[in-house]
């Protein structure tokens, strides 16, 4: 068998298991990684197919693109799309898990492009950001220890050229309890149509919920704002998953 094994089905969580550890993007992950995220973030696939676009919209020629927190680089290769046409962009993945890293060079290699694409096994806590015109954080802020959040936020502001964006997709709890429960029970059912069973669902959650701490769209807001950026818009929403689009104004934008 090829080492990219796309689609491998998940069923990391499918037996009881005696001890639930912290969830963490290591080889076993990597190898069911794409059926996983497929069948647990609705919308995953408009979502890729919209940051093309939103690329393509916003690249500048001779800036750079940012992808942190590239998993196995399905986000990359569509912002790769997105700016195909344009000169003299590339594109900078970051993750800091080495499995991951390691697999997403495979896959882009897999697709032939004119767009160059370094990979950097790092924290995105590190990464420098320097000439940027598009900046995607696929889900991958939900990972950063919360009190580091906000410099993170105000360094891609910094390193973002006027008029640049960024794309910011998070799971969110949503602000009053009730309708956060209807959230995370619609989101319950949508694995359950996936295939996933109640013992897969409540063992992953477990598993994750120390690592992925996740925050309410206001708080999002207000972190962004705080950041710098001051005009942000909601533009994908399915029960507890969202996309942001958060411009940094060019001196000639209303305010
Ligand atoms: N501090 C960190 N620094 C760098 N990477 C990190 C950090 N914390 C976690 N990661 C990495 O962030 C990724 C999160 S997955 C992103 C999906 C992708 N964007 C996609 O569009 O397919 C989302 C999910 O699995 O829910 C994993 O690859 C981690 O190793
Ligand atoms: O699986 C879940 O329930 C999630 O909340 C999303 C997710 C998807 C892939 C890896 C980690 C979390």
């Amino acid at each position: 068998m090829s080492d990219i094994s796309q689609n491998k089905r998940d069923a990391l969580f499918a037996e009881p298991l005696a001890q639930i550890s912290d969830f963490c993007f290591d080889e076993q992950v990597v190898e069911v990684f794409p059926d996983m995220i497929n069948r647990s973030i609705p919308g995953y696939q408009t979502i890729l197919h919209t940051l093309s676009k939103l690329t393509a919209r916003y690249a500048q020629p001779n800036t750079k693109l940012y992808d942190l927190g590239c998993s196995l680089g399905a986000a990359t290769m569509a912002m790769r799309k997105g700016c195909e046409q344009l000169s003299g962009c590339e594109i900078v993945g970051v993750d800091n898990s080495a499995a991951m890293i390691k697999r997403c060079r495979l896959h882009l290699d897999g697709f032939k492009s004119s767009v160059p694409v370094h990979l950097q096994c790092e924290p995105i806590q590190q990464t420098k950001i320097q000439n940027a015109s598009v900046v995607v954080v696929n889900f991958t802020l939900q990972f950063v220890p919360k009190p580091e959040r906000l410099e993170v936020l105000k360094h891609i502001y910094a390193g973002l050229e006027p008029g640049g964006v960024l794309i910011l997709s998070e799971k969110v709890i949503g602000a009053h309890q009730t309708g956060d429960a209807l959230l995370v029970d619609l989101h319950h059912d949508f694995k359950r149509a996936n295939g996933y069973s109640d013992l897969e669902i409540s063992q992953k959650r477990a598993a994750i919920e120390n690592v992925m701490r996740i925050d309410s769209l206001e708080e999002h807001q207000q972190r962004l704002a705080a950041a710098g950026f001051v005009d942000t818009q909601v533009w994908f929403q399915c029960f507890n998953f969202l996309s942001l689009v958060a411009v940094k104004p060019t001196q000639r934008d209303p305010q």
